[in-house]
């Protein structure tokens, strides 16, 4: 019988064969023969690490017409499916052994999993090109690297994955056999005339968790499709757990404290809820916004950023709130823009803080200001999930040092949020590790947003901004987080932060407001400023937070905003540990910790209401 290099042999150009050959790896070799016979693509090209691959890449997404030049140079943009424009939950599962459930989560059974996946995939590439493509997750040589390989039909996914994460070809080289390398599949399927995925009621992503294997067909939008990010992500997640570290949805920064002090920080918020945006806050340093790997080394939790790019929303994106994202925009760096209005090749989008044209191109193809879709709703200039994917090597507030250590940066702080309209103060601080992944982690809930298809709005469960991506039992995953800050000779202070409390339908914060929030915990870690304690944790001091405002944003801090914002609002709180345990007590399988910590906290909260009443000033906790 002829092995799987054979088999390679006889289909690759020769070429393309020798880049192949290279890599001494028989899990390799058989997973890319089986596949490629099964996709039937009509041309193979493999991507080895060097600039004319990567280049032949970019050039490829051009010439198929998925992405088209702009008008300054570097700048493409690319669109999606107008139904395509957001994560599909309702069709990504979890392909599981059977009679196995996950909570929250859709699954199906293994087998039959496959079965329709391979069904939908079967020469799916017909007449198209596949791209082979390795890279890695986290610093290269590093205890955090995870090897992945690509195929897909999409030079877009390809481009993006090429701007978003390291190279890994020379990788799989060095590590020869192994079969402890993470594999998707994607294919875009039939396109359209505008080059946008055709078939999307044949829209899968499907998550192999034996194998470590997604498989992603009929779609193009990026957090369907960019293997190495939300899809990785649901395996990393099981990796994680089964090892004893973390893989997180959060971003990685550096807070400049005074003296030059540098204090890392990690933020959990969910999808479209500020991660990106707090992480390029001018004044401070960014080394990731969406994913990290979290391991004890020598006691301590030390952090990397998984990725090396951003898929950032691009809505909103102003000349004010964002200059450093508004001038990397408009600089003649490697940029996709992704479902954005297009005139005159200059790219736009809903709330750039300029005038924008009447009419172009956009996601719904030709566009004029009033049209109509077919569901007879007004379509807007940009998508609200239009993004730009670039490089973080462009942003002159990147800590590159902190992007390339091997062994990453210690975690000072560890920081949870979500939309919240009405229950959260702006910042706190949990009393404990416990107190903290319990109360604030796994009971996080944010409003929905267009960064996932259906209703927006919707207050959601959404524990550690995970749980789309939960590939694991929550019982399991939350004794995981306990464990590891557990075995640290220094766990990080965790906080919890909320930047959309609204009254009366107005925001309480402005954007900006959140550098305070960043400067105080940066303190905080350290212990140079008091803090108030209060039943949900501690919060800032009034003096403590007027300063800071001056400081950071030469603002006026008045103690009625302070009031209004730090209020402890105890029926919502009260109501949302209710919540909380309604949803955890019919799992099985939850630490015990969970529903004490809850109970000392509600206990807390009622002693509060006795006291004081049901709305309490901060000050009342200073003088009691
Ligand atoms: N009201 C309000 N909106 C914010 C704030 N921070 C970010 N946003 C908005 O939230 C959306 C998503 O933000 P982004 O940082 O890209 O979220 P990510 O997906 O978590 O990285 C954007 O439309 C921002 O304008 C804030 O402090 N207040
Ligand atoms: C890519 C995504 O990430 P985020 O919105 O968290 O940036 C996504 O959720 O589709
Ligand atoms: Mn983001």
């Amino acid at each position: 019988m002829e092995n799987a290099l054979e088999k390679l042999e006889n289909i690759l150009e020769k070429e393309q064969f020798e880049k192949i050959r290279k890599i001494n790896n028989p899990y390799l070799h058989e997973f890319l023969a089986e596949w490629i016979e099964w996709l039937q693509p009509s041309k193979i090209f493999v991507c080895t690490d060097s600039p004319e691959d990567e280049e032949y890449v970019r050039w490829k997404a051009l010439y198929y017409g998925e992405e088209k030049m702009l008008e300054m140079p570097r700048h493409t943009v690319h669109y999606d499916n107008y139904y395509d424009q957001a994560r599909d939950k309702t069709n990504t599962k979890l392909l599981v052994p059977k009679g196995v459930t996950l909570p929250f989560l859709n699954t199906i059974e293994r087998e039959e999993g496959l079965r329709e996946i391979r069904e939908i995939m079967k020469g799916i590439m017909k007449g198209k090109e596949l791209f082979i493509c390795f890279f890695v997750l986290g610093p290269k040589n590093s205890v955090f690297t995870i090897p992945a390989v690509q195929l897909t039909d999409s030079a877009y996914v390809a481009h993006s994955e090429f701007l978003l994460y390291r190279k890994g070809y020379e990788e799989f080289v060095r590590m020869g056999p192994t079969r402890n390398f993470l594999r998707f599949v994607h294919s875009a399927g039939e396109l359209d005339e505008r080059k946008t995925s055709k078939n999307l009621d044949k829209r899968r992503i499907y998550i192999d968790l034996v194998d470590e294997t997604v498989y992603s067909a009929n779609t193009q939008y990026g957090g369907n499709t960019i293997g190495l990010k939300k899809l990785a992500f649901r395996l990393t997640i099981q990796r994680a757990v089964r090892e004893g570290w973390l893989s997180e949805h959060m971003f990685l920064m550096r807070v400049n404290g005074p003296n030059g002090r540098k204090t890392y920080f990690t933020g959990a918020y969910p999808s479209m809820c500020g991660k990106t945006s707090t992480a390029m806050i001018p004044w401070e340093n960014i080394v990731g916004d969406d994913l990290v790997f979290i391991k004890n080394l020598d006691g301590r939790a030390r952090a990397v950023n998984v990725e090396i790019g951003v898929f950032g929303i691009i809505e909103g994106v102003n000349e004010k709130d964002d200059p450093i994202i508004w001038k990397v925009l408009h600089s003649p760096v490697e940029i996709i823009f992704s479902n954005v209005l297009v005139k005159d090749g200059k790219p736009y989008w809903n709330g750039m803080g300029i005038p924008i044209p009447d009419e172009g191109e956009n996601h719904s193809g030709k566009w004029w200001r009033g049209k109509k879709d077919a569901e007879g709703r007004e379509i807007p200039p940009s998508h609200k999930n239009a993004r730009f994917t670039v490089r973080l090597e462009a942003f002159p507030n990147l800590d590159r040092e902190a992007l390339e250590n091997p062994c990453g940066v210690e975690v000072g702080g560890m920081i949870f949020g979500g939309r919240d309209p009405d229950t959260w103060p702006p910042v706190r601080e949990a009393f404990s590790w416990q107190h903290g992944v319990i109360t604030m982690g796994a009971s996080l809930e944010s409003e929905t947003t267009a960064a996932t298809l259906g209703k927006e709005g919707v207050r959601a469960f959404n524990p550690m901004s995970i749980l789309d991506f939960l590939s694991v039992h929550i019982g399991d995953y939350i004794r995981n987080y306990l464990e590891f800050g557990r075995k640290l000779k220094k766990t990080p202070k965790i906080f919890a932060v909320n930047y959309f409390l609204r009254e009366n339908g107005q925001w309480l914060n402005e954007k900006l407001d959140k550098a305070v929030w960043l400067k105080w915990m940066e303190l905080r870690v350290h212990g140079d400023v008091e803090a108030i304690e209060t039943p949900i944790g501690y919060i800032p001091k009034y003096e403590d937070l007027k300063a800071l405002f001056k400081q950071v944003l030469n603002k006026e801090y008045t103690r009625e905003d302070y009031e209004k914002q730090f209020k402890i609002r105890v029926p919502e709180l009260l109501a949302k540990i209710d919540r909380i345990w309604k949803i955890y007590e019919p799992l099985d399988n939850i630490p015990e910790e969970l529903f004490e910590e809850l109970e000392k906290e509600r206990k807390r909260l009622l002693e509060a209401r006795e006291r004081y009443g049901e709305y309490i000033s901060p000050f009342k906790f200073l003088n009691p």
